[in-house]
């Protein structure tokens, strides 16, 4: 929208919003930019599965029986994505309006602010696949909800209602799903107010030691994927399909 300068971006990868190679590398794309774009002032990030999934977590198949190179080019743009979101020099907003889980919830706290529909699911499940989240992933989710609540959620790989996750403060508001995107978009334009150059240095000195934990580690993190896949991504796999069939244990 060129009068109020917030641009709307609607994932919509079929079927649920699988955060494959493809869409990470289209979105990495755009958000540079917008990044670089003047006339953008925030960024609202929905999907167009609205009432059922917003983002289901990377993308199996991405994971699995792939060439190292592949598996390298995948895990690269998951890393991407991921400093990308998070070191983004304008609000962004989520307007969850479906499941967030793994990946997805990932991104969501990569975001500055997080209005999701109730009674969908968000949280980091990998225990329950038998794997260790990526430590950029632990590190997002303890600077949002606190090292405790973290201990407590992943530890067992726990999967949260949205009245839950509102409740630990995983997300910002628990709300109808006809409310999700006007709410969303209420506090983005209240956020695009702000005088800019004091929002981005404040959401630089607030993330920067996980920035720069993140860039010291990235290689050693991709070569680490890379091996653990290799080995187990048969078992893994196996997992994350048991749970689309059979869903979560809350
Ligand atoms: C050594 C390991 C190293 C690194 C691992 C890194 C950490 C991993 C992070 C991840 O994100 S792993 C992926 C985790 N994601 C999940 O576990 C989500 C699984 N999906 C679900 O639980 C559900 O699909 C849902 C998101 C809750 C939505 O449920 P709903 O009933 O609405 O839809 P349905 O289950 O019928 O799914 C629709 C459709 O989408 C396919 N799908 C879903 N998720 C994935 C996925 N992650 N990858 C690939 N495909 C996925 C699902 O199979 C259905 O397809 P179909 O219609 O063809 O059957």
């Amino acid at each position: 929208d060129e009068t109020s300068g917030i641009t709307t971006i609607t994932l919509s990868s079929a079927p649920a919003n699988t955060l494959s190679l493809e869409l990470l590398t289209n979105l990495i794309e755009k958000l540079r930019d917008i990044e670089k774009d003047d006339s953008v002032k925030g960024v609202l990030v929905t999907s167009k599965y609205n009432g059922e999934t917003f983002i289901s977590g990377l993308n199996s198949y991405d994971m699995h029986n792939q060439t190292d190179e592949r598996l390298a080019k995948y895990w690269t743009a998951v890393q991407d994505i991921h400093f990308t979101m998070y070191s983004f020099g304008k609000p962004i907003v989520a307007a969850i309006n479906g499941d967030a889980v793994a990946g997805g919830c990932a991104f969501v706290l990569t975001c500055d602010y997080r209005v999701m529909m109730k009674g969908k699911r968000t949280g980091l499940p990998e225990a329950q696949f038998g794997i260790v989240a990526p430590f950029f992933y632990i590190d997002v989710m303890k600077s949002v909800i606190g090292n405790r609540q973290c201990e407590l959620a992943l530890l067992e790989g726990k999967i949260f209602s949205t009245e839950e996750a509102a409740k630990v403060g995983l997300v910002d508001e628990a709300v109808d799903l006809n409310l999700v995107l006007p709410n969303a978009m209420k506090k983005l334009q209240h956020l695009v107010k702000i005088p800019q150059p004091a929002f981005k240095l404040t959401k630089q000195t607030l993330r920067q030691a996980d920035i720069e934990k993140f860039i010291a580690n990235r290689d050693q993190n991709l070569k680490t994927y890379i091996q653990d896949l290799t080995k187990h991504s048969v078992y893994v796999i196996i997992r994350i399909f048991f749970y689309i069939v059979q869903g979560f244990q809350n």
